[in-house]
């Protein structure tokens, strides 16, 4: 059924497993006219023509992509030792053995990747850890609520309210102050285009990295970009880190959040800025777009969104913002089920990160070469008809009474990844994430301004990017 049983870019000869199949490569560029960009749309349609494993050949680059439950499964499991290193993006500007000191890019065997993996688990993403930031993250939730309550019936930037908040909800956990403030309308604008700008270099099609002899110029200044976006990111966090040093050598201090952590074995203000930056960047956008991205498609589904608000009437009420309810959240709520099937439809990160195959191996009757890209598209997967009734549907309903979960056993719902490279970040975003959308919801009903961004909504769902802004709707309070 797929165009290419056998594929069109394989040399191997008639025994040996063979490449899956893909679309015949020029000479030098090989299939980078196919793609223009790397987006899971286009994946997603090429990957009807040649099957749920693909195979391009970028300039030199092999990149290998699975667009099905079972080979998800066959990479993320079957695979993992192998398929879980990664690349450094060429617009890093850090050689590979300075992102082996420094980097979540590192791969699964190197000492400090597994460092710093254990550390984000103890201190930050486990239960105690989530405990310890309960009390924080209520403040600051209600201080969004607060803020909203006065601006009733105006225009307010979703979008960037949600951006301020889930920041300062970050910026406490790791260095206990705010860095935004929601009265300066907003203080997150400057910020955000320093963090976007580091995602999108990081994530551009970078021509440079399939045609290596271009790897010097950077042409599309990418590395410049990404450069200056992470002094200036840096530049917001320094000061407090060299108080906090110097406090920390006075003896005049006692242990309060993961900066002390990291400051007390020893880690370096380049080691520190690396990590917050790479924590920042992968846990603001990720958080900040399920959050906007649940809140237009309860706009859009009224029933959804009538259901959702009498749960939280009735099981939460006035307390929603209360120790023992945020731990409650996390069961077989409507709540969970809205942000399951937000993140079904839009994962945030619908190509995961790439993976590097450390060495040749074989899946199901295919060879993955060393070296080779390997993609997963959780956004194709998580629309497949064959593993989802309606699957452009927004129904939450689908998750209740389901066992259905994103922490990587089920391998038709990937939002997070499975495996070595699971984001680390799930049992945060897992709390934080139906708590601010709850609150917007249970504390307020929303509206589109009269002179409409009706088209900009829908545009919102549709897009490929994280990109949701303006994102502006007017709050009237509930009682
Ligand atoms: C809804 C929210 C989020 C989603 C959907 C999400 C999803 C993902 C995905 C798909 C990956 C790539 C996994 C792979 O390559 O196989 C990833 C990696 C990562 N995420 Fe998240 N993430 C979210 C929130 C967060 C948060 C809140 C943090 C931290 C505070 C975080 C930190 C990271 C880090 C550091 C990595 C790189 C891990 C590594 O390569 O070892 N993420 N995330």
């Amino acid at each position: 059924i797929y165009k290419h049983k056998k594929s069109s870019n394989s040399t191997s000869n008639s025994n040996s497993p063979q490449l899956p199949p893909g679309p015949t490569p020029w000479p030098i560029l090989g299939n980078i006219h196919h793609i223009k960009t790397m987006s899971h749309v286009t994946l997603y349609n090429l990957a009807k023509s040649y099957g749920p494993l693909m195979s391009l050949k970028l300039g030199t680059k092999r990149v290998i992509i699975a667009s099905s439950s079972s080979f998800a499964l066959q990479i993320l499991k079957v695979n993992d030792r192998i398929l879980s290193a990664r690349d450094v993006p060429s617009a890093v500007p850090l050689t590979r053995s300075e992102i082996d000191q420094l980097s979540f890019w590192s791969d699964p065997w190197i000492d400090q990747w597994k460092n710093i993996r254990t550390k984000c688990r103890v201190e930050l993403f486990s239960s105690k850890g989530l405990d310890s930031q309960a009390r924080m993250w209520e403040e600051k939730v209600t201080e969004m609520v607060e803020y909203l309550r006065g601006k009733e019936g105006m225009v307010v930037d979703v979008e960037e309210l949600v951006f301020v908040t889930i920041f300062n909800v970050f910026s406490n956990a790791y260095f206990s102050r705010d860095f935004l403030k929601l009265e300066e309308e907003f203080g997150g604008n400057e910020v955000r285009v320093f963090l976007r700008g580091i995602i999108e270099a990081l994530l551009a099609f970078n021509v440079s990295e399939f045609i290596p002899v271009l790897g010097k110029f950077d042409f599309q200044g990418l590395r410049k970009k990404h450069k200056e976006m992470s002094i200036k990111m840096h530049s917001l966090w320094e000061p407090a880190v060299k108080e906090r040093r110097e406090k920390m050598e006075s003896g005049n201090y006692s242990k309060q959040d993961f900066l002390d952590t990291l400051l007390e074995d020893g880690f370096n203000d380049v080691q520190i800025n690396k990590l917050f930056e790479e924590l920042f960047t992968a846990g603001i956008d990720t958080t900040t777009s399920t959050i906007n991205r649940t809140i237009i498609e309860l706009m859009n589904n009224p029933d959804s969104m009538n259901k959702l608000q009498h749960e939280l009437d009735t099981e939460f009420n006035q307390e929603l913002l209360s120790n023992c309810n945020l731990l409650q959240l996390s069961t077989n709520y409507y709540l969970q089920a809205c942000v399951k099937e937000t993140l079904r439809l839009h994962p945030p990160a619908p190509l995961l990160l790439p993976h590097r195959a450390r060495e040749t191996c074989q899946v199901m009757n295919y060879t993955i070469p060393q070296n080779a890209h390997v993609l997963v598209n959780v956004w194709a997967i998580g629309r497949d008809p064959s593993m989802w009734d309606e699957p452009l549907e927004y129904r939450p309903e689908r998750f209740i009474d389901s066992s259905l979960d994103f922490k990587g056993n089920d391998f038709e719902f990937l939002p997070f990844s499975a495996g070595r490279r699971i984001c680390p970040g799930l049992p945060m975003a897992a709390k934080i994430v139906p708590l601010v959308i709850g609150s917007l919801i249970r504390f307020f009903n929303w509206t589109r301004p009269p002179h409409g961004n009706d088209a900009d909504v829908h545009e919102v769902l549709r897009a490929t990017s994280n990109m949701i802004h303006p994102f502006q709707l007017i709050p009237t309070a509930r009682k």
